[in-house]
């Protein structure tokens, strides 16, 4: 299936065949370029609702923050949440929620983690004896945890799982889009003028992959003065609104530097985060 530098299209996958014309073909019986849906199945103890990707072009944008703040909003409202922590280098959600034990396997998969928002959670750091060692793997080995982040692990029953990727468009956010059902992505950004050219890259590997973008966020959009309450804007005007109306997605929010996201985090107690700066309804 694979050509050598090309990532496959769902179109490109049936070899110039549509779907539709499929039931028509004469040779239908006989054809060996029907659609090939490369999707990994799910643990048999999982039901999942929602598959939804959290992407940055680039890293240190706050996207583990935004992966956190999507899942307290889908918490709060009453939905089951988990969060597939696919940034195998750079895991900061168990951390986040101050979940420090490792998972456990039975013979039938591995138990996620439940923070104490009812969040699960599965994350390289949760199986690695030494949280703090560093994963030194080659792409493909990264890439295959994360496969099975999603073939092993009993999710039980989710309405939403949001998956935070590592950086970039590199083999991981290529091995989770044709391996998982993602139903959509968001993107995280910064203000700087250079993130214009980062969120396309983004945003065109999910167009590739034919994965709708649900929307863009904005972090370290501002900060607010503490005295005056006048908004600074730190590393220069936005370019979101810019870039959202020439992709035609919706801002889904701005997050300012936030003294008290910043502590939620630093106290590992992020299941009890509040994130007023996302205007996200239902995802
Ligand atoms: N709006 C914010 N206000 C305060 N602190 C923030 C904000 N956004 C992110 N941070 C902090 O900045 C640090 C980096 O954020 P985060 O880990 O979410 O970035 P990331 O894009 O996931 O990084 P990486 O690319 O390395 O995975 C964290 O300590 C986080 O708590």
């Amino acid at each position: 299936m694979k050509e050598r530098g090309k990532i496959m299209t769902e179109e490109q996958k049936t070899e110039g065949c549509s779907e539709s014309a499929c039931s028509s073909c004469s040779q239908a019986g006989s054809c060996s370029s029907k659609k090939v849906d490369l999707h990994e199945p799910a643990n048999a103890h999982s039901s999942i609702g929602k598959v939804i990707g959290v992407v940055s072009g680039k890293g240190g944008v706050g996207k583990s923050l935004v992966t956190g703040s999507l899942a307290r909003q889908m918490v709060k409202m009453g939905y089951k949440v988990g969060i597939l922590d696919a940034d195998i280098t750079g895991p900061s959600i168990p951390k986040m929620y101050g979940i420090h034990e490792k998972a456990q396997g039975t013979q039938e998969g591995i138990l996620p983690r439940i923070a104490k928002d009812g969040t699960k959670i599965m994350s390289v750091n949760l199986l690695l004896e030494d949280e703090e060692a560093p994963v030194i793997w080659r792409g493909p080995v990264i890439a295959g945890v994360v496969k099975q982040f999603w073939t092993e692990v009993m999710w039980g029953d989710l309405d939403y799982l949001f998956v935070d990727m590592p950086p970039g468009t590199g083999d991981v956010p290529l091995t989770v889009f044709q391996s998982l059902p993602v139903d959509g992505i968001v993107i995280v950004t910064s203000p700087q003028d250079l993130v214009k050219m980062i969120v396309k890259k983004a945003y065109g590997m999910a167009k590739q992959m034919n994965i709708p973008v649900l929307g863009i966020v904005e972090n370290y959009s501002y900060i607010l003065c503490p005295d005056c309450g006048k908004k600074i804007h730190i590393f220069g005007e936005s370019h979101i609104d810019e870039i959202a109306a020439e992709l035609e997605v919706p801002v889904l929010g701005r997050m300012p530097l936030d003294a008290a996201l910043a502590e939620v985090v630093e106290k590992e107690a992020f299941y009890e985060a509040e994130n007023p700066y996302l205007e996200v309804e239902v995802l």
